[in-house]
């Protein structure tokens, strides 16, 4: 569905040349979900608005739904733009528009006739669940609504992708995850294939397919989302698995453990899928000469499957502390050493 080539986005600034997007070559396919991470300065805005052409690259190309957005002439981009809805962070709303204005106002730029516009409207306002609420001001609207009204806007032309610009970062944790359903709700009923950059890793464990992580402009790892978490190869995806698996209070938690003489080894277990239902702790407990405490451990549920986080402090002799790594290694589970040698 959008497949970018060696694309690359230079401004220049009275400070010299910046390189916002780095060499990017990127395939995503239809109806997925895919997540763009990054820190803020990575180049995810810019990459985003490259995928629409709100800014244009230096080089490169960027394709979608077979289309050459590069080499479109601006009645042609205008009318590719309308398969590729937007929405964005602070929500872009019409102020002085009612709820139903702003979400007919991208069908009046079309032309589309009143009858229709309302029609489809009310189509919309159902889709997003803001029925009773369409002759309301976006100012007399929470957050979460007003999201709402900004996704039903961009899907108003029925377009073929949505870009979603940081779309949850100015919600609560449980309006980001209502705003989060909708986006899965639109994507299984509509085929529609989502874009979305964002600096939290939960966006991307609770609704992508698939993840790029973004360093510097470029993409330093991608894949599905569940091996991601699975098996993070780069410092910085550690880092953002890290905000889910392991919070604030988990690592807390740990280091105090830590302090006391004794813990042993403490080791992290990430397993996924089927992985997760196998009897492997009372497996070790019995086999090895080990004993076994459970620290703590957390089950997730991502598009892809379920995975689970284990912190357990193994005591015994060094030898035999390996033969239980082996032996963990052997089940296809995760396994690293996060305290003692
Ligand atoms: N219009 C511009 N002119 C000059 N430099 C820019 C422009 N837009 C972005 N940049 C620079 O490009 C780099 C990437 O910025 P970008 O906004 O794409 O990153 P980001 O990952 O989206 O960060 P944030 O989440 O903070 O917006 C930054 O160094 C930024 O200063």
């Amino acid at each position: 569905m959008i497949s970018l080539t060696n694309l690359v986005k230079t401004y220049h600034t009275r400070d010299g040349q910046v390189t916002a997007v780095d060499s990017i070559d990127l395939t995503i396919d239809e109806g997925e979900i895919f997540g763009i991470i990054g820190y803020s300065g990575a180049g995810k805005s810019t990459l985003i608005r490259l995928l629409n052409m709100l800014e244009t690259p230096s080089s490169g190309n960027v394709m979608i739904a077979g289309k050459n957005m590069n080499h479109l002439s601006n009645k042609q981009l205008r009318k590719a733009r309308q398969e590729i809805g937007m929405i964005f962070q602070h929500f872009n709303l019409l102020w002085s528009r009612t709820v139903k204005e702003n979400i007919a106002f991208p069908l009046e730029i079309k032309g589309v006739p009143k009858e229709e516009r309302e029609k489809r409207v009310n189509e919309l306002i159902g889709l997003v669940g803001l029925e009773g609420r369409g002759e309301s001001y976006p100012s007399q609207l929470s957050g979460g609504q007003k999201q709402r009204v900004g996704i039903a806007r961009a899907l108003a032309n029925n377009p073929k992708v949505l870009l979603c610009d940081e779309a949850t970062s100015a919600l609560d944790p449980k309006t980001t995850d209502s705003i989060l359903e909708l986006l899965v709700d639109i994507n299984k009923k509509l085929g529609l294939t989502i874009v979305l950059i964002t600096h939290e890793m939960h966006v991307i464990r609770k609704i992508c397919h698939r993840v790029a992580v973004m360093e510097e402009g470029r993409i330093v790892e991608q894949g599905n989302v569940l091996e991601v978490f699975k098996k993070p190869k780069e410092l910085m995806t550690k880092e953002f698995v890290k905000q889910v698996t392991e919070p604030e209070e988990t690592e807390e938690a740990l280091k105090q453990l830590f302090k006391d003489n004794g813990i042993g080894h403490v080791l992290q277990l990430t397993f996924v899928g089927g992985e997760a239902k196998k009897p492997l702790i009372n497996t070790i407990i019995k086999s090895y000469d080990v004993t076994v405490n459970i620290l703590q451990g957390k089950i997730s549920q991502t598009q892809n499957g379920p995975y689970g986080s284990l912190f357990i402090s193994v005591e015994g002799d060094k030898d035999e502390i390996d033969r239980v790594q082996d032996f963990i290694r052997g089940q296809q589970v995760e396994v690293e050493v996060i305290h003692g040698e």
